[in-house]
């Protein structure tokens, strides 16, 4: 029992999430196969509790950056800190991670979440991949009790089937199951497309509310509502090249 308690409380510890910042050093990803690195020394630190921004043309490689940040990806170089959160292995809290330790910490939500639910309803989808065995089933359902008020999700019964919800409840229901982990860092791909204007202006207050909590990394070029959230951005160029921009943009 002892151990399950340990591997838990290592997995995503039910204390106050440590502030966490994002620091990215001169990262380079160049997969076998394409002719030129998809990212190139690119280099980012968001602050604990602040949102940063990454813009850019399509297939400048935004989403290749959230993938490698989340542990998802091996990068060939450079180094990804998500400094402040607790590290695997006895790791010292600023050391470097493996790409393991990332994604035991970070909360990826991909562009379209609702189109990769794998469960039938909220209930199912927020069990899925979590350990079976009740004491975490218990962990779960806390977790869920403070989650789903936070999201507006509180009065949607658990067994309600998530293809009845609309595109925006759908949207939230994603976003939870990222949360019930306790991420320190929540990654976001275009959380806002596809939506209708009533849906953004929501999920764009629910994301304001996220900021408090947690560290955010968005991507997007729809920026009309998550402007005023933004606190630092870059420009993604073409060959994946990261450049600092002004925030808040001088307006013209
Ligand atoms: N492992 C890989 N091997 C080869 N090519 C890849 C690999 N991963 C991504 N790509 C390619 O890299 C390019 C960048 O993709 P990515 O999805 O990161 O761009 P993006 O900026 O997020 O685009 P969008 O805004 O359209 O989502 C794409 O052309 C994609 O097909």
């Amino acid at each position: 029992m002892q151990a399950i308690q340990a591997q838990l409380q290592q997995q995503a510890p039910d204390n106050e999430p440590p502030s966490t910042e994002i620091n990215v050093q001169n990262l380079c990803y160049h997969p076998a196969g394409t002719e030129a690195p998809l990212l190139s020394d690119v280099t980012l630190r968001v602050p604990p509790k602040q949102m940063g921004l990454v813009y850019g043309r399509s297939g400048a490689g935004k989403t290749t950056l959230l993938q490698l940040i989340a542990g998802l990806t091996q990068p060939t170089s450079g180094s990804i800190t998500l400094v402040g959160a607790p590290g695997g292995n006895g790791a010292a809290p600023s050391a470097v991670m493996t790409s393991s330790e990332r994604l035991a910490r970070t909360g990826l939500v991909f562009q379209f979440p609702e189109r990769h639910f794998l469960a039938a309803t909220l209930q199912q989808e927020l069990a899925f991949a979590w350990p079976q065995d009740m004491l975490s089933l218990q962990q779960l359902s806390c977790r869920a009790g403070v989650v789903l008020p936070a999201l507006g999700l509180d009065h949607i019964p658990l067994d309600t089937p998530l293809r009845q919800l609309s595109d925006g409840y759908k949207r939230r229901c994603a976003l939870a199951v990222a949360l019930v982990r306790r991420p320190s860092v929540l990654l976001l791909d275009e959380p806002l497309a596809g939506l209708d204007w009533q849906s953004r202006a929501d999920i764009a207050s629910v994301l304001g509310k996220l900021k408090q909590e947690c560290t955010v990394l968005v991507v997007s070029h729809d920026l009309r509502e998550l402007e005023p959230l933004i606190d630092v951005a870059w420009e993604m160029e073409p060959g994946g090249r990261l450049k600092p921009v002004q925030w808040p943009p001088t307006k013209e």
